[in-house]
């Protein structure tokens, strides 16, 4: 069995069940923490009621969500149902670990059987409210993401958002909001107006509070960050792996190309460079007009006995250990040193800050920046170590509401491929192939 990367996670099983009015990011934040979750390999699934509810009923208007609309009542409560046993169904067959109960969940009455159903199935339940009386903001995320659900396909937005607001009035009429004093005996945490304030009641578990502390540092401020491998070393041109080598002459050539690079691309934005401890990715940054900080998480894989030499060498001489990283890259940890999930670990603080801060420039290495690009855009444990990461090329990242929008920047500064094709120790390609790996890269995105 995988180790856990989280204590106290075996035989835990946790639903998150989301509470809020429409509009106020619940989806949003479920997807999140699924995204956090499964990229440090804690098994996260969301279910999402108002998919289910899509199967049965397209386009229906806000009279549809009307308290008192008895057919309306009844797909809706199908939908949750179905959802409900979907879930009971991933955590049994799957071995499910954490699941977000994405709906609305406004009602006392609405909590209370979805916490007995959990109680009965050995499921911790944890709720999770996003109250928000910001009506910028609310009509804000109309904008961004309602007018353009399936259930408004072919609507004005006008129209649409006129009656999104009035699908809200009829959630109002029937709302309780989790309450400090009626449900002090529940488990629950309370988001009011992003983080401005938050309120967490008896969490109990590490792995719970590891979801509230994540959901505290989210923001939705528009924001760039900016990933870019430092300029060629000597130690690529050697095909040598890890070390701590200087730039060669092109990766000097990046290094002084770089701050037209970002200025081009971010114009007159506060920025703030994190670079590695190591020399590459300093000499990378040295010439970029922002605030840097070094930070030891963002070093290189280690590559323990095998640090300084090329794949060739590692072949002839650990011919085991260079089929077993072949075959499961991401677990396989170099005598003396880590693997792919090691480096993971070490990266979560790094995810944490990154949530918090607003644009970043992030220099640092291939294995590591393959692990930050997993996180953001949803890359399989699996992929995520294959993942081409070009030398001389920055890489931006913009989160939206539900996923990131990624572009390449090219410096146009030559640069030897690093890049190792599983089943050989030979690294580089010809321009072709590594624009194919370029393609590649941006189909990955959301
Ligand atoms: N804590 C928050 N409070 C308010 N808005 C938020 C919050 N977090 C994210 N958002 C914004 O909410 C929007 C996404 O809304 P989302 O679909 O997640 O709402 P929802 O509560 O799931 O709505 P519905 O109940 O209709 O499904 C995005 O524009 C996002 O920026």
């Amino acid at each position: 069995m995988s180790p856990y990367t989280v204590s106290n996670v075996q035989d835990l099983r946790i639903c998150v069940v989301m509470v809020g009015l429409p509009a106020r990011g619940k989806s949003f934040i479920s997807q999140k923490i699924v995204r956090y979750l499964s990229w440090l390999l804690i098994k996260a699934k969301c279910f999402n009621v108002g998919s289910y509810r899509r199967e049965t009923t397209q386009q229906p208007n806000a009279d549809f969500f009307d308290a008192n609309n008895k057919e309306g009542l009844k797909i809706r409560q199908l939908a949750v149902t179905n959802a409900i046993t979907d879930m009971m169904d991933w955590f049994n067959k799957e071995n499910g670990v954490v699941a977000i109960l994405d709906a609305t969940n406004t009602t006392r009455e609405r909590r209370n059987w979805v916490l007995k159903l959990c109680r009965q199935n050995r499921i911790e339940p944890m709720f999770l409210e996003s109250w928000c009386d910001d009506q910028d903001l609310i009509l804000r995320n109309i904008a961004e993401v309602k007018t353009t659900s399936p259930d408004y396909v072919g609507v004005e937005p006008e129209v649409a958002t006129k009656d999104f607001l009035n699908r809200i009035k009829k959630y109002e009429k029937i709302y309780e909001p989790l309450d400090e004093t009626y449900d002090q005996d529940l488990t629950f945490a309370k988001l009011i107006n992003i983080a401005q304030q938050v309120i967490a009641n008896k969490i109990q578990s590490y792995l719970e509070s590891r979801i509230v502390f994540y959901v505290m540092n989210l923001h939705i401020k528009p924001r760039c960050i900016y990933l870019s491998r430092h300029g060629e070393s000597i130690y690529n041109l050697e095909k040598k792996i890890g070390g701590d080598s200087s730039l060669s002459p092109r990766g000097l050539k990046y290094a002084e190309k770089l701050p037209e690079l970002v200025k081009q691309d971010a114009g007159d934005v506060d920025l703030t460079v994190w670079t590695s401890t190591l020399i590459r990715t300093q000499e990378t940054a040295q010439y970029l007009p922002y605030k840097q900080l070094q930070w030891k998480a963002l070093d290189e894989l280690d590559a323990g006995v095998c640090d300084g030499m090329t794949y060739e060498e590692i072949e002839k001489e650990f011919p085991e250990d260079f089929r077993a990283r072949d075959e499961n890259k991401y677990e396989y940890r170099y005598r003396g040193g880590e693997s792919y999930r090691d480096v993971v670990i070490r990266l979560e603080p790094i995810i944490m800050e990154l949530e918090r801060q607003e644009n970043i420039l992030i220099i640092t290495h291939q294995a590591v920046l393959r692990c930050i690009y997993a996180y953001f855009m949803n890359v399989p444990q699996e992929e995520s170590p294959w993942v081409a990461i070009p030398l001389h090329t920055l890489i931006k990242l913009e989160p939206r509401a539900y996923g990131t929008k990624v572009t390449l920047i090219k410096a146009d500064i030559p640069a030897v491929s690093t890049y190792k094709e599983k089943g050989t120790s030979q690294v580089g390609e010809d321009d072709k192939s590594t624009n194919i790996k370029t393609r590649n890269l941006l189909m990955t995105s959301l």
